[in-house]
């Protein structure tokens, strides 16, 4: 099937290309032109495991091209709506501008194929109403479906061609509900072959299922957080406890790391967004919880500035601190509302000398924050430090030798804001080894 895709960044540059790996014939758009460059020359804008070598055999087999000409989309079949929806700021709600401005461009290049209306499918993550609203611009042009994306960073390509399950929100009009669900069912026949489930509802419930989702995740993480809140204040060991009470199937194991907390372009957003939209709705009532689970997740990140501050007895000025991960999580170096990058700053306008490092966000960090120290290896943030913390779980963070990074600091203290430490070897090796919510 002709396809396109409408912004290209972690979500969009992904499904792009494996929809055109699929076997479909793709047209990515995105206002950045530097981005569009890179794609084309098949180097990946940004870091994904395995998203390069998808996006250049996509590229080889002549299926796949990005532009920044709206133009280009006429002919395709479904248009998948990725653009971004951040934070408003000064509010928290949804920025809606780059939906409604994709929409408005994308609608004069919609055409009648063979099979019917252009499908429009929004993809991006928005509040609960959204779609209703945009199906009045869309008009007669083209029939709109609501189909959220649930990848995750780290995991993208293969979350998108191997999904737990896909969403339809349909129109309300019965002609027009097949039409989305035959084309959708099109783009998505290997996958759904597979035996995927596929799940479809209207536009209201589909919207609703990303944000509960998030909102779910979210939850679990500052559930566990609040739990490593109360072994802080006992003694006892949040690890041990998120293992015992996971063997419960009705619990899981899963999202039950305690750390220094959920960060990213998505859950922190996206339960701030259904909260502001309750709110408007007049059911703010109903998602009040959120607000705690919001502000449990920020606490985290000011205790590791606290456990810092005290691990330099208070003082902090000039004191080099070396900061371990600056991405929100490993295996991606997207620094949107990083709790590793919060930290460091915080302890940096606290006049610490902070060095942070990150294998993947290194080359965005220096370009976004040249006030900061950036350096391009652990051992390289790490020499003459007062204080070492690691905040994002990379794998070569957590497989550093104790022994050996002990002759390089000037002080033996670990603070391990992702409790994924040996402390045993750590102590043995003569650190402080200080967890969250461990003893
Ligand atoms: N990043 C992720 O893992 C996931 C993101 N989402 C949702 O997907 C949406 C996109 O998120 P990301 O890809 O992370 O954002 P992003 O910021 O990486 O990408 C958005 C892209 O849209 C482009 N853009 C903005 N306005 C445009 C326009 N009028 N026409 C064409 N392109 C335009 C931007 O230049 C940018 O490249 C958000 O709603 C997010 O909540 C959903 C699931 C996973
Ligand atoms: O809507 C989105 O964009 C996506 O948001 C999340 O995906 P992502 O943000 O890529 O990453 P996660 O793996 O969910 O991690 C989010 C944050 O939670 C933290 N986390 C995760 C798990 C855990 O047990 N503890 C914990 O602190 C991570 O370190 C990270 O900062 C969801 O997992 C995806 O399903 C969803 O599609």
């Amino acid at each position: 099937m002709n396809l396109s895709v409408i912004g290209c960044g972690y979500l969009g540059a992904v499904h792009a290309s494996c929809m055109a790996d699929l076997g479909h014939t793709v047209v990515g758009v995105d206002v950045d032109a530097a981005k569009v460059a890179r794609l084309n020359a098949g180097d990946p804008p940004f870091h994904e495991p395995g998203l390069g070598e998808v996006l250049q055999r996509a590229l080889a087999s002549g299926r796949l091209r990005f532009t920044t000409d709206m133009a280009e989309v006429a002919g395709a079949e479904v248009h998948f709506i990725g653009v971004g929806t951040p934070q408003q700021l000064g509010t928290y709600a949804a920025d809606l501008t780059y939906v409604d401005a994709a929409v408005d461009a994308l609608v004069p290049h919609l055409t009648d194929g063979p099979n019917g209306p252009a499908v429009i499918a929004g993809k991006s993550t928005v509040p609960v109403g959204t779609a209703a609203r945009l199906a009045e611009t869309i008009g007669d042009a083209g029939v709109l479906v609501w189909n959220p994306e649930f990848l995750r960073e780290g995991f993208a390509v293969q979350d998108t061609v191997a999904p737990d399950r896909l969403v339809y929100g349909l129109p309300p009009e019965p002609e027009r509900a097949a039409r989305a669900q035959e084309a959708l069912d099109g783009v998505y026949v290997s996958i759904l072959e597979r035996g995927t489930p596929r799940l479809t509802a209207d536009w209201a419930s589909a919207e609703l299922v990303k944000v509960a989702a998030n909102s779910f995740l979210a939850t679990k993480i500052s559930f566990i957080n609040a739990m490593a809140e109360m072994c802080e204040a006992t003694g006892a060991d949040v690890s041990f406890l998120a293992e015992a009470i996971g063997h419960d199937d009705r619990i899981g194991k899963k999202f039950l790391k305690a750390g220094v907390g959920f960060g990213g372009g998505c859950l922190p957003k996206d339960i701030r967004a259904f909260m502001a939209r309750a709110g408007e709705l007049g059911a703010e009532q109903s998602l009040t919880f959120l607000r705690e689970i919001d502000s449990i997740n920020l606490r985290r990140r000011q205790h590791v500035v606290n456990l810092t501050v005290h691990a330099l007895e208070g003082r902090v000025p000039g004191k080099p601190v070396a900061v371990l991960g600056a991405a929100f999580k490993p295996h991606s170096d997207d620094i949107r509302d990083s709790p590793a990058l919060d930290v460091a700053s915080r302890l940096s306008g606290l006049g610490a000398k902070v060095r942070i490092t990150d294998p993947a966000a290194g080359p965005v960090l220096r370009q976004v924050r040249p006030d900061l120290d950036v350096r391009d290896s652990a051992g390289d943030a790490i020499d003459g430090a007062h204080a070492v913390l690691l905040l994002t779980e990379w794998p070569e963070f957590v497989s550093l030798d104790p022994v050996e990074l002990g002759e390089r600091v000037a002080q033996r203290t670990i603070i391990d804001g992702r409790n994924v430490l040996d402390s045993a070897a750590w102590r043995a090796a003569g650190w402080t080894y200080v967890g969250l919510g461990r003893p």
